[in-house]
């Protein structure tokens, strides 16, 4: 992500208030607030960014998303994480098109409010990504599974690789070393902050792994094991071919209008629903009725999901304070 603009940089201590603390930021009225800072920083950032844009809808990009979110109090927060970026840092490595098709989690609770959801998902659309709405928890786990034990792993594998060469001489890296190692050692504070912040989730599929190669050791260790060896190469092929076909999906849309009462968080709970139901709303947007009682929403979502979001909406607004 990058520095960020040298007006927003923190100030030096000289320059602080005189007890020490930093001057309250200031901003103009802004319709979205987005807070780039290392996870360690973002409650206080979040809660500055909130203070200082009234009305805004204030939203984060940090790698992990569960404390922040119970943290945040204040319902004008959403969390926000695009899976974008690499391993260097600094403006020199801008890319205009950063985002471009990247998915950008969004994490907004039950009670977040409709507008401010809708306002957000079009903000990131705009940038060239795909909202992609989901649980914050959830978001931890998965992230934990495919980013942060990544990251471990790609740390273990220069380290033991390393102490096999003894005293030999460096041999030429081949490609498998290098692209399976691209993040290691990435942005070392940044990155001591995104395990710290994920710790439960980052043991939890730590343990998981150690145990996959367990298995890949015991299968290894058996004299007769090829045949065993070359199914569990296989099985790896087509999990990896299937992982990364998610979300490629493209295909057409389709448009689901629903009439929703005016109660705080529909459209996050709805939103939740069909995240949690494998569901991505690629397209979103709310007109409120003359008499503000009630709006019609209007979600874009694949073609081939499209009877199952219906069903889900239609649930969800059933629900007994919806249906009174
Ligand atoms: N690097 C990546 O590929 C991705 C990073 N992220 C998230 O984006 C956020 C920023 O990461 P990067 O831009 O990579 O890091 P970075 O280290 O390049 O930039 C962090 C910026 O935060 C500023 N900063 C440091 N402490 C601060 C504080 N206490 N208050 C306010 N600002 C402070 C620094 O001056 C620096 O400009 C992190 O939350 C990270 O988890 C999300 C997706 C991808
Ligand atoms: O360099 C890479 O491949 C990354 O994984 C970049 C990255 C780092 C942190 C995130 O939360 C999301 C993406």
């Amino acid at each position: 992500m990058g520095p960020r603009p040298r007006r927003a940089r923190p100030r030096p201590a000289a320059r602080r208030g005189r007890r020490g603390r930093r001057p309250a930021l200031r901003a103009g009225p802004a319709d979205v607030a987005l807070v780039a800072s290392p996870v360690d920083a973002l409650r206080v950032t979040v809660d500055a960014a909130c203070a200082a844009c009234d009305g805004a809808v204030v939203t984060d990009v940090g790698s992990t998303k569960r404390a922040l979110v119970e943290h945040a109090p204040i319902e004008r927060f959403i969390g926000g994480h695009p899976l974008a970026g690499a391993e260097v840092a600094g403006v020199e490595h801008a890319r205009a098109d950063l985002f471009d098709q990247a998915t950008w989690y969004l994490t907004p609770r039950p009670g977040s409010p409709g507008v401010l959801l809708e306002r957000l998902h079009r903000f990131v659309a705009g940038l060239g990504a795909v909202p992609t709405v989901i649980g914050h928890a959830e978001h931890d786990r998965l992230m934990a599974a495919f980013s942060h034990v990544p990251h471990v792993i790609a740390n273990a594998m220069v380290v033991q690789a390393t102490r096999a060469l003894g005293g030999e001489a460096i041999p030429v890296v081949g490609p498998s070393f290098r692209d399976a190692t691209r993040v290691a050692g990435a942005n070392p504070p940044l990155w001591a902050g995104i395990y710290a912040s994920n710790r439960e989730a980052v043991l939890a599929q730590l343990d998981a792994t150690i145990d996959v190669l367990a298995q890949a050791r015991a299968l290894l260790a058996q004299p007769d094991g090829r045949d065993a060896l070359e199914a569990w190469q296989a099985q790896a092929a087509e999990q990896r071919r299937a992982l990364l076909d998610v979300g490629m999906t493209g295909g057409p849309l389709r448009e689901i209008r629903a009439v929703v009462p005016n109660r705080p968080g529909v459209i996050a709970d709805l939103a939740l629903t069909l995240s949690a139901a494998g569901i991505n709303i690629h397209d979103m947007s709310l007109s409120p009725q003359p008499d503000f009682r009630s709006g019609e929403v209007a979600l874009w979502v694949a073609e081939a999901l499209e009877p199952r979001a219906r069903e889900l909406v239609g649930d969800v607004l059933a629900r007994p304070e919806d249906a009174a």
